[in-house]
């Protein structure tokens, strides 16, 4: 459980400290006055980028008139997982860059330097912004990006089969053009790339259809909710297979088969334009019977927080406690879906931290959150 939260040159923040207890915590103030930021500080205990997906340099503060961002860091103390072991069981988590311009921002467990990976044994935030209104709607790599963290919150090795799939993919490609452009490209380390996202390929498509199926679940689970429930399917070849039961030696075969017949259209193209980074997440609107991306704004968003529910209510089984964040939730929800969804994060009983323009959008939860002023630079109470 989060107990406080530092933040030292980080965005609008000089300094900064927030102390929270166990419940939700509403962050309300104007527009620009740094409640996301306070977000996007909490998002970046998980591996990966965070909730701007922005890079360590456009994170450091900046005075006016300043060219580059400061050096900046971002602690968090957590009590430990044994609530009886009095005081002695805190653990100590930061992040944030030593040197001005620094681009890569290193993580620290207990004062020492660790792979960001070792965060998930601490912490596992989750969160959903008012990018997610369109979630459905929106660019296909997008979603899937939005998809894949929902997996390798619960399976950490997805991450590095992504990330080994692309790097074969940019040389693949990159060999590729240089064979059309007529330079010499070497065949024996283009089969052994295309072996490469064969391998990391079917693990990820493996890994994502088992998540997709356990969230599936969740959400059926969560029938009686006044959220809608969506259909959820991975569209595309590797997923339609995996679907249908294929294993992952059959799904190597299947993307090695297919890198290679892709070799003239994608050297021509200047694109990869077959394999499972082409997979997208698509869902119906249940009640409705409709695919999710013709729904408005507020229906996109209600399906996506039940998705984002239903993530947070398998995380919370197992494995280091879910944080929920939450930017500018109750817009575009009315009244009864935002009470229902202030019903539901006190329920669960895990730690919220939920952002909005004026603290009377969140009265219904008055006296179940702690409520925190964002104003001039400054966390205050109430
Ligand atoms: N690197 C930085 N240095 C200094 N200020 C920054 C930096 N990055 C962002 N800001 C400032 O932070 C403010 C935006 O903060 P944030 O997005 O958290 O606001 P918000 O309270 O969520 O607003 P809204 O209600 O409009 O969503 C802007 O005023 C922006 O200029």
């Amino acid at each position: 459980m989060i107990r406080s939260l530092t933040l030292t040159d980080f965005r609008s923040y000089a300094s900064a400290r927030l102390d929270v207890g166990p419940g939700p915590v509403v962050l309300h103030g104007p527009n620009g006055a740094g409640k996301t930021n306070v977000l996007e500080a909490l998002s970046l205990f998980t591996p990966g980028k965070g909730l701007r997906g922005a890079t360590a340099q456009e994170m450091g503060r900046r005075e006016p008139g300043e060219a580059g961002g400061r050096a900046w860091a971002v602690a968090l103390t957590l009590t430990g997982p044994d609530p009886h072991k009095d005081g002695g069981d805190e653990i100590r988590l930061g992040t944030g860059v030593q040197v001005a311009g620094a681009g890569r921002r290193l993580v620290r467990i207990e004062g020492e330097t660790a792979q960001p990976g070792r965060l998930l044994d601490h912490l596992r935030p989750v969160w959903a912004t008012p990018e997610h209104d369109r979630l459905f709607s929106d660019a296909r790599a997008d979603r899937l990006k939005f998809f894949d963290r929902l997996v390798f919150a619960a399976d950490p090795g997805h991450a590095a089969a992504v990330a080994g799939y692309e790097k074969a993919l940019r040389e693949r490609l990159r060999l590729l053009v240089d064979g059309a452009e007529g330079r010499e490209a070497d065949p024996l380390w283009l089969d052994a790339l295309e072996v490469r996202l064969a391998e990391t390929g079917a693990r990820a498509t493996v890994a994502r259809a088992q998540a997709l199926t356990v969230l599936q679940a969740a959400i059926d689970g969560r029938s009686d909710r006044p959220f809608p429930q969506a259909d959820l399917a991975l569209a595309g070849e590797t997923e339609t297979l995996a679907s249908q039961g294929a294993d992952e030696a059959t799904l190597t075969a299947s993307i090695r088969d297919g890198m290679v017949r892709a070799r003239g259209r994608d050297a021509a193209a200047g694109r990869s334009l077959f394999g499972p980074h082409r997979a997208d997440l698509t869902a119906l609107h249940r009640a409705k019977n409709r695919p999710a991306a013709e729904g408005s704004s507020g229906e996109q968003k209600a399906l996506a927080l039940n998705l984002i529910l239903a993530q947070v209510g398998r995380l919370s089984t197992g494995g280091a406690a879910p944080v929920l964040l939450l930017d500018e939730a109750p817009a575009h929800l009315d009244a009864d879906r935002r009470a229902a969804l202030f019903d539901e994060i006190t329920a669960l009983g895990l730690q919220a931290f939920m952002t909005g323009t004026e603290a009377e959008l969140f009265s219904p939860l008055q006296g179940r959150a702690a409520f925190v002023r964002v104003e001039g630079g400054e966390l205050i109470p109430g």
